[in-house]
């Protein structure tokens, strides 16, 4: 016990999570890799600077100055710069990634086999790739192995590095899968005049950095003009609601539209000359002005887009064909793509945004359920709180986390808190249950669904009151609209296998140091595409999307499975063992398989849709399972041709398997 605990502290999960970081690798040599060097140089942090450039490293050892990315900020002894990635990752307990977006991929190509996987990994790089329209994150989920992904962090939020460099007040957002890691990232990063908030929106976070980019452009453009402050304030509120559209119809949450990595970013990005983005705007419109007597084609070369470091110039391309391929209306930002990409010229296409058709702002008592999420995002908060009095305070609505349901369903309570399933209302947009502050009450609202990725409603699931991970968040009246009009009584706690199961399942809040560490270190992703037969060849986006399923701890006798009850979830085996037993008799349970880390049952009931045909216990003291419902897990693998051959194979196995355990129920088994 001794020994094993001695062990434990001294990995590196231990040490990081106590916040006892003692040396960090910071990959990019600009000016906000430096600035975030020297800052966590400035905790006492030894820092490894790697700088692509020969003059950055020089300047950085032998003056403590990058005179080439940010002049004139005296830097701190414990920066130490390299050109060797190997040298700067070398017992690093973290890794923050600092370069431009379009150059991340062939980064990791070059430099993946240097990343240590087992410490977080945090990017604070803002931008959409071009080809591909990925997000730095998603750059890095799909370049780097599974091992590394649960150790993913981004951060982003209102922080020119010239103000972190000078030790400005800052505060920022770090956003992971893994809320453990977050909060890694928080102790590592956080002082006094540096505050970091943790959250779990990912893409929402890293939407809304890419967006205030280009959007700053379009500002800076304006300002560059003369057109004034209100013309400004009116991009800034008309950009807000294009991110808003955007980030939410990509699965982003409405609460980082509103928080540092949104509205924060993209006020201080839009209305500040320290800002390059805004900055390229504003030189492109003064360029163009008659006074500077350039021709539109000196204009054009004086633009140089491939030498450019302001991030939206590339950024408003990608941001152009996300929002066709997702249908989503950006006036803004596809102006902003039009005079860098098409040669529009600037001011033409600043005035064709003022001469749009004028649009009336919707009541939201006047929609009605199938009508559009475009639609939906016209209403103004106030508008939407004059006309739902019965709704109340916004604050008031508690609600966490979107989960994929099957319709169908009544909201049920559960463990505490209330666990809602869409309610089939034959609507495919998607919809949202949020409770009233008792959690006594719930109701169906709209909501932009990521029906793109699953084809599916989704509900939010309100967590245990008493759970330290509940909170109110105040839903953004534009995102969050109710189908029906009134409330429905959450019904009392009902017997049956979810709810049951539900509550025997260990809360985060009360994980232990073992709990803990079987997190760090079971990679679901890796788990999946290794040992799973179903899941051989699947790309690895698609497996990846599926770890992202609700991963848990239940206790030991928990039943997942009822024989002969309905069952709506696939379990991925992560820690410990569970049976698969089935009834011999009265009272009588015959064990017909034992299943271990890696192995994933349920698959049975949901490819015959039928009732489940045995039950499957937790064995151990506790197992550590990946939940996936049926209905997510089989609309992401809709269109993976050899997943349909390989479903019958299971089908007929099982079925041969079942044979086998009705001959053990007849005992006729034991008389061959
Ligand atoms: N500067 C800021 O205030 C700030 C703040 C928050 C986030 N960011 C984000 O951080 C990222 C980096 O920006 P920055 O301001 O540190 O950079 P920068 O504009 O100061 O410098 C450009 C950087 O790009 C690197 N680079 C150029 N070509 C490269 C290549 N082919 N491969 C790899 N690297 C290459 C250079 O070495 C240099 O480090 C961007 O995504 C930016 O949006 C910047
Ligand atoms: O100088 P910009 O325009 O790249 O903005 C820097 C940061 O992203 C501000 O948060």
């Amino acid at each position: 016990m001794t020994s094993s605990r001695a062990k434990l502290s001294m990995s590196p999960t231990a040490a990081t999570a106590a916040g006892a970081v003692r040396k960090v690798a910071v990959l990019g040599g600009g000016a906000f890799g430096t600035a975030m060097a020297n800052h966590l140089a400035s905790k006492g942090i030894i820092v490894q600077l790697w700088a692509r450039e020969e003059e950055v490293v020089q300047s950085v050892n032998g003056k403590h100055e990058n005179s080439i990315y940010l002049a004139g900020i005296p830097l701190s002894e414990k920066v130490v710069a390299t050109s060797s990635v190997a040298e700067a990752v070398n017992g690093a307990e973290q890794v923050y990634l600092i370069i431009p977006t379009p150059f991340i991929a062939k980064w990791l190509e070059q430099n993946q086999s240097f990343l240590p996987w087992w410490v977080p990994l945090v990017c604070c790089s803002k931008g959409i790739e071009q080809e591909s329209l990925r997000t730095p994150y998603e750059i890095l989920v799909d370049e780097l192995p599974g091992k590394y992904h649960s150790k993913l962090a981004v951060v982003s939020g209102p922080s020119f590095a010239k103000e972190i460099g000078v030790g400005l007040p800052t505060s920022v957002t770090c956003a992971a899968q893994d809320a453990e890691v977050a909060k890694q990232v928080q102790l590592a990063l956080a002082t006094k005049a540096f505050r970091v908030y943790t959250a779990t929106d990912v893409i929402g976070a890293e939407l809304c950095g890419a967006l205030k980019n280009v959007l700053a452009i379009a500002c800076g453009a304006s300002d560059g003009f003369g057109f004034g402050a209100n013309a400004r304030a009116a991009l800034i509120t008309r950009g807000l609601a294009e991110m808003t559209r955007l980030v939410v119809k990509k699965g982003g949450k409405a609460s980082t539209i509103t928080g540092l990595a949104g509205v924060g970013d993209l006020v201080l990005t839009c209305s500040s000359s320290l800002s390059r983005n805004y900055t390229t705007g504003h030189t492109m419109a003064s360029n163009s002005l008659p006074e500077h007597k350039r021709s539109k084609e000196e204009s054009a070369k004086n633009f140089n887009k491939d030498l450019a470091v302001a991030e939206g110039v590339k950024t408003s391309l990608a941001v152009h064909l996300l929002a066709e391929k997702l249908s989503v209306e950006m006036p803004i930002c596809a102006a902003v793509y039009e005079v860098i990409h098409k040669g529009v010229d600037i001011k033409t296409a600043l005035r064709k945004l003022q001469d749009r058709p004028l649009v009336s702002r919707k009541d939201m008592t006047t929609l009605n359920v199938g009508q559009s999420w475009d639609e939906l995002v016209e209403i103004s908060p106030e508008k939407a709180e004059e006309a739902d009095p019965d709704r109340g305070p916004r604050r008031e609505v508690a609600y966490q986390e979107a989960c994929f349901v099957e319709p169908g369903k009544e909201a049920q309570r559960v463990n505490g808190g209330a666990i809602a399933v869409a309610k089939n209302s034959g609507v495919l947009t998607g919809q949202t249950v949020a409770t009233d502050s008792r959690r006594e009450r719930y109701r169906w609202y709209r909501r932009s669904p990521p029906q793109d990725e699953v084809g599916l409603p989704i509900c939010l699931r309100c967590r245990n009151r008493k759970g330290s991970h509940l909170h109110a968040v105040a839903p953004v009246a534009e995102d969050l609209l109710p189908v029906e009009p009134g409330w429905r009584e959450i019904p009392s706690f009902s017997s049956g296998t979810l709810q049951a199961r539900e509550a025997a399942y260990i809360h985060e809040n009360n994980w232990n140091e073992h709990m803990w560490e079987i997190v760090s270190r079971v990679d679901f992703q890796s788990l999946m595409e290794e040992g799973c037969y179903l899941l051989k060849g699947v790309g690895r986006d698609i497996i990846h999307r599926l770890s992202f399923g609700q991963k848990v701890f239940a206790r030991k006798g928990t039943v997942l499975i009822q024989e002969g009850q309905e069952n709506s979830a696939l379990f991925v085996v992560g820690h410990g063992t569970l049976a698969v037993s089935v009834k011999g008799g009265p009272g009588e349970d015959v064990e017909i398989s034992t299943l271990g880390p890696g192995q994933v049952v349920g698959l049975y009931t949901m490819l015959k849709g039928t009732n489940a045909s045995a039950s499957v216990t937790v064995t151990s003291e506790f197992a550590y399972i990946l939940e996936l419902r049926h209905s997510h897990f089989q609309a992401s693998l809709e269109g993976e041709p050899s997943v349909k051959h390989r479903m019958q194979v299971i089908l007929e196995q099982r079925e041969a398997q079942n044979k086998a355990a009705e001959m053990v129920q007849k005992k006729t088994i034991r008389e061959v």
